[in-house]
């Protein structure tokens, strides 16, 4: 149920393994500790993780009179989650289905959960161009105020990737909000000094051939991982470091954003 939801953004990577999972719960996340409502659909059925990365592995999704009700991860219920994990009986379970079962699924999920009034959900995908992304692809085209967020890792292979994602957006009609960076470096948690481990500036400059804007390098912070599993905020626990300021300003400009474009 998508009529009580005004802002949709889904976040996109070419590769798997780049951390599209953890910026998807760190926006998320971001944005409850900004005071709005979110949502947050796992939709990667074959590897979902936002259960794991949100401490909430052991949760399960109740059926209403009106549809499934999310998993809350707090109790005011600012932030709502959604995946196929919350279905399984294991995190071992694994999820062997061909195209139809995913896309009837991916429709489940977009149709028939309760959200309740949502500023912003927030869709995290598998990774790549499957049948998953063309299900939801399609069903959010008629969503006015919807946008994707791209993530990358710096080298080249991924970018390379990139490439593909912002022609599958631009083929099936979702504006692109943005390009982040990811794993840009290693960040030392004592000095601060941040090392590039691959190469740099590659998520940069592609935003600017395409014209895309872009949105930030996050680097590769040891205490991000460790937050992970958790549940936590790197914006609340982390308030000084890099990764901290990369997201405040990811929500200022998607806030200020108008039709979240
Ligand atoms: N900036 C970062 N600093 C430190 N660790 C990170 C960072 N980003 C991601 N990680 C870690 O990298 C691993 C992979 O991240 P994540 O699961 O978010 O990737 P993904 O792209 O969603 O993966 P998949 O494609 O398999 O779903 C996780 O262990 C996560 O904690």
């Amino acid at each position: 149920m998508l009529d009580s939801v005004k802002r949709v953004i889904l976040v996109l990577s070419g590769k798997g393994g780049v951390g599209k999972s953890t910026i998807s719960t760190q926006l998320a996340l971001t944005l409850k500790e900004r005071g709005y409502k979110v949502g947050l659909l796992d939709i990667d059925l074959c590897g979902p993780s936002v259960p794991y990365l949100l401490n909430l592995e052991n949760q399960s999704v109740h059926q209403g009179p009106e549809g499934w009700i999310p998993v809350y991860l707090d109790n005011e219920q600012r932030l709502g989650v959604m995946s196929i994990g919350f279905l399984l009986n294991s995190r071992n379970d694994a999820v062997v289905w061909r195209g139809p079962k995913k896309t009837s699924m991916i429709k489940q999920f977009l149709e028939d959960v309760c959200w309740q009034e949502l500023d912003f959900l927030v869709i995290d995908t598998p990774p790549g161009t499957s049948d998953e992304h063309i299900t939801v692809m399609e069903n959010l085209r008629q969503v006015p105020q919807c946008g994707a967020l791209i993530v990358t890792t710096p080298q080249e292979v991924a970018i390379e990737d990139v490439r593909k994602e912002i022609t599958f957006c631009k083929k099936t009609g979702i504006p692109i909000l943005g390009i982040i960076e990811n794993m840009s470096g290693y960040q030392c948690p004592n000095c601060s000094e941040c090392t590039n481990i691959f190469s740099s500036g590659g998520g940069q400059s592609l935003a600017d051939i395409a014209k895309i804007p872009f949105m930030g390098s996050v680097p590769i912070d040891p205490r991000v991982g460790k937050l992970a599993g958790q549940g936590l905020a790197a914006v609340k626990e982390l308030p000084d470091s890099t990764t901290s300021k990369i997201f405040s300003e990811l929500v200022n400009i998607l806030a200020d954003a108008p039709n979240g474009q």
